[in-house]
């Protein structure tokens, strides 16, 4: 009977179906919208509509992809090809997908095939714009190279820049800090990007005060949420999560992962939604909602870290939580070789000092330029004591230890800061502490010594007997390697031109802290930026 389809749906029905999965889409309800889509699809096949059947299956594949079942899209885009092998819905739902799971070049023949089918216009172009992206991001995630000079120089205009995953020269290891961390397995020169990692998941809020704990609670069991969603979906991202410290495990026998699990899959992995990898692992568990709350109480890092406020994150979010997969096998330190930037949902870490073949990497959980005293309890209210040549040296020193002490609570009771700085480069040059040492030092008194940098009157008191802005600034880039407020007192100190050497070599410095603070991610000419923003921004940052 005309109208009517094999399956019995009749062109009304179909029609209807049709106009549900419209609103549908508007409404953003996927699952629902699979439903109505599995429906036209068996329709178009029975009634051998190909049209109907291909760009439906194109169409229910972008909402697998949006509901995390990769594997079910793929398969989508493939039965749509099987069908009409040049079908530029098809392929540019695939070249999505590919995106998405990180196979670029795949990802970019796609979009390029695309982009012939579509026999050119603006879809076309659209379609190669698309390609030449996934080049990019191709390259990027080879190298780790990431530009964002024309992002910065633009005034961080417009959506976060496109940022592939990349994995560097590093390794999981067993650390003598404590269960694993990171190693160096190559050397790497400062400034160099180790990870690039999506965050499993963000939750982020705009809190008015920033001790509102009921709407940090709120962004928290927001977090929480979006991972065990995360985890649930996709067998990859639940094996990944089983592979972070739980904080109970026996410190003695740590299990070591293999790192093959962290790079993304390769182009010839037949289960593109990371399934092997899990299965890889013998993991083979549902998101464990327990186990999962206790990753995340060890694993998770604030956005606020360092160069967020910086690099575009300010204004719109103030607290942000996220959980970054590899970069959570670094450990702690109070004298870090690296740090982490937050772009979007990425994190880049980057080597903040040179650091040597087999090397572990550390960067800071908390503020390291505060004294012993405040790092410890920061490390105890992260559940470990902290270990480093740092700590260890002011904690030890029969020498210093009681200067330390005296000048902590000289500070604590408001006592004149100047005379705090004067007397503790007093001790230093008489108890002949080595270099490092007395940098050690000035990063614990960092918040003294910027003070009285700050201060006219204070330096008209203390001035000539304390050392300039800029060689202090320079001691304490050596300990903590990158920091804005450092990097501030460089700026500042360097234009009055004060103990630093010419302008070629005062330039020289300031560009190596810069790099060490914000990694090599902008040119030399955009750094001038970052630098102004530096100086404008340190008053929100936390020091
Ligand atoms: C984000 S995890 C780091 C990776 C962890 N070591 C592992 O085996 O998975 C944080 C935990 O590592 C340990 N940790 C990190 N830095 C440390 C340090 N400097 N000394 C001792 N333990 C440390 C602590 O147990 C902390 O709760």
């Amino acid at each position: 009977m005309a109208g009517i389809q094999d399956d019995g749906l009749d062109n009304d029905t179909l029609q209807h179906l049709r106009s549900r999965a419209t609103q549908l889409l508007f409404k953003e309800d996927w699952r629902e919208y699979v439903a109505v889509c599995s429906r036209i699809i068996d329709a178009a096949s029975s009634g051998d509509d190909r049209r109907l059947l291909c760009s439906t299956l194109a169409h229910r594949a972008d909402a697998r992809a949006r509901l995390g079942d990769a594997a079910g899209g793929l398969a989508d885009c493939d039965a749509a090809l099987a069908a009409e092998p040049a079908h530029p819905g098809a392929l540019l739902s695939k070249g999505a997908l590919l995106r998405g799971l990180g196979r670029y070049a795949a990802a970019a023949d796609c979009f390029r095939a695309a982009a012939l089918a579509s026999g050119g216009g603006a879809a076309a172009d659209e379609a190669r714009e698309l390609a030449e992206q996934c080049r990019r991001l191709e390259a990027q995630a080879k190298s780790g190279v990431v530009d964002l000079s024309e992002w910065v120089l633009a005034g961080f205009a417009g959506k976060f820049p496109d940022l592939a995953e990349y994995v560097g020269s590093v390794e999981v290891r067993r650390s003598p800090h404590g269960g694993r961390g990171l190693f160096a397995v190559k050397n790497v020169e400062a400034g160099a990007t180790l990870i690039i990692a999506k965050a499993v998941a963000i939750g982020r809020g705009v809190i008015p005060d920033a001790a509102d704990s009921d709407e940090k609670m709120f962004v928290w069991k927001d977090f929480v949420g979006k991972v065990l969603e995360a985890a649930e979906k996709c067998p990859k991202t639940a094996a990944l999560i089983y592979t972070l410290s739980t904080g109970e495990e026996h410190q003695d026998e740590p299990v070591v992962p293999d790192m093959v699990i962290f790079r993304n899959e390769t182009e010839g992995d037949s289960l593109s939604d990371g399934t092997s990898a899990a299965r890889a692992m013998g993991t083979q568990e549902a998101a464990h909602v327990d186990r999962i709350l206790k990753v995340l109480d060890v694993n998770c890092l604030t956005e606020d870290a360092p160069a967020a406020d910086v690099l575009g994150n300010n204004g719109v979010v103030n607290c942000g939580v996220g959980l970054w997969v590899l970069p959570s096998f670094i450990n702690h330190s109070c004298h870090p070789n690296a740090r982490r930037t937050h772009i979007g949902d990425h994190a880049i870490v980057h080597a903040s000092r040179d650091i040597k073949a087999g090397e572990e990497i550390t960067f800071p959980y908390f503020d390291v330029l505060v004294p012993v005293s405040k790092r410890r309890e920061a490390s105890r209210a992260w559940g470990f004591e902290c270990k480093c040549d740092r700590c260890r040296f002011e904690a030890e020193d029969s020498i210093l230890r009681q200067e330390i002490l005296k000048s902590e609570k000289d500070l604590a009771s408001g006592g004149d800061i100047g005379a705090v700085v004067v007397r503790l480069e007093e001790k230093m040059r008489k108890s002949v502490v080595r270099e490092r040492q007395k940098a050690f030092l000035r990063a614990s008194f960092w918040s003294a010594y910027s003070a009285l940098y700050d201060s006219d009157k204070l330096m008209r008191k203390w001035g000539r007997r304390v050392p300039s802005e800029a060689l202090v600034a320079e001691t304490v880039a050596d300990v903590v390697s990158g920091n804005e407020s450092v990097l501030k007192a460089m700026l500042r100190g360097s234009r009055d031109g004060n103990g630093c050497g010419n302008r070629l070599e005062v330039e020289d410095k300031v560009v190596r802290i810069g790099r060490a603070t914000y990694g090599k991610l902008v040119k030399r000419h955009a750094m001038r930026d970052l630098f102004r923003l530096t100086l404008d921004a340190t008053n929100k940052i936390n020091i």
